[in-house]
């Protein structure tokens, strides 16, 4: 996909707005996973459906998401998954202070190749690098090869967060998102009283909380 079609967000301004941070997230994964489209479902609330342009190199979308009350500046990296473009994105790695790790449930290379982007990831990023897992295009059930289950498991094993997604319906994209943004606010504006804030129980307990009340 185009990375000219994604528009910068202006930084809006006002009393919570705190200009000196500016977290630094980068979508990683293999091609044609969905991360351009990820990003723009999560940006401008659409999908754009239609024939699959790779991404060339990498681009930004900028974009303030209010947590707790706190407005959390994103600076959202979009990268291309070929593997032509690797030892450009590898420098990326190194301050960005969270990690979107996607592979497409209906794409069996895709998960298997997960293992790798971690090896790479710990190679190359920060040793605190907040790393979260999706499994994307959540929508395509008929064409399901990766169950549910086995993203969990693979993440539990790494110790990170993880849930499906579709940025073909918006299903989970926000709450990504929110996540990690929750996560780095909490990280860098901890108060002297707050209880601790662990990303996992928070994804956990988002997931159970939407699919127990679909109903209502
Ligand atoms: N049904 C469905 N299609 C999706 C979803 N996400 C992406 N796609 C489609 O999958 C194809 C690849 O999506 P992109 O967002 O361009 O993938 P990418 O990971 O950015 O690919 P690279 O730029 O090559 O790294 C496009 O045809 C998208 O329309 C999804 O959640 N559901």
């Amino acid at each position: 996909m185009d990375l000219q079609r994604l528009d910068s967000y202006q930084w809006g301004a006002g009393p919570d707005f705190n200009e000196n941070v500016l977290h630094k997230t980068i979508l990683v994964g293999d091609s044609g996973v969905g991360k351009t489209s990820l990003l723009v479902q999560f940006d401008q609330g659409k999908f754009i459906p239609g024939s699959f342009s790779a991404t060339v190199g990498i681009g930004f979308t900028n974009k303030v998401v209010t947590v707790d009350g706190v407005r959390v500046k994103l600076q959202i990296w979009d990268t291309a998954g070929q593997e032509r473009f690797r030892s450009v994105t590898h420098a990326y790695y190194r301050d960005a202070q969270a990690l979107l790790l996607l592979y497409d449930i209906t794409n069996q290379s895709s998960f298997d190749n997960i293992r790798a982007w971690l090896t790479e990831i710990h190679e190359y990023a920060q040793r605190d690098v907040v790393i979260m897992l999706l499994g994307n295009k959540a929508d395509v059930s008929s064409e399901r090869v990766i169950r549910s289950e086995d993203g969990e498991m693979l993440a539990r094993e790494y110790g990170v967060p993880f849930m499906e997604t579709s940025a073909k319906t918006g299903m989970n994209v926000e709450l990504a998102f929110l996540a990690i943004a929750k996560e780095l606010k909490y990280r860098a504006r901890r108060q002297a009283n707050e209880p601790s804030f662990q990303i996992r129980d928070y994804v956990e307990s988002q997931k159970k909380r939407s699919s127990c009340c679909s109903f209502l």
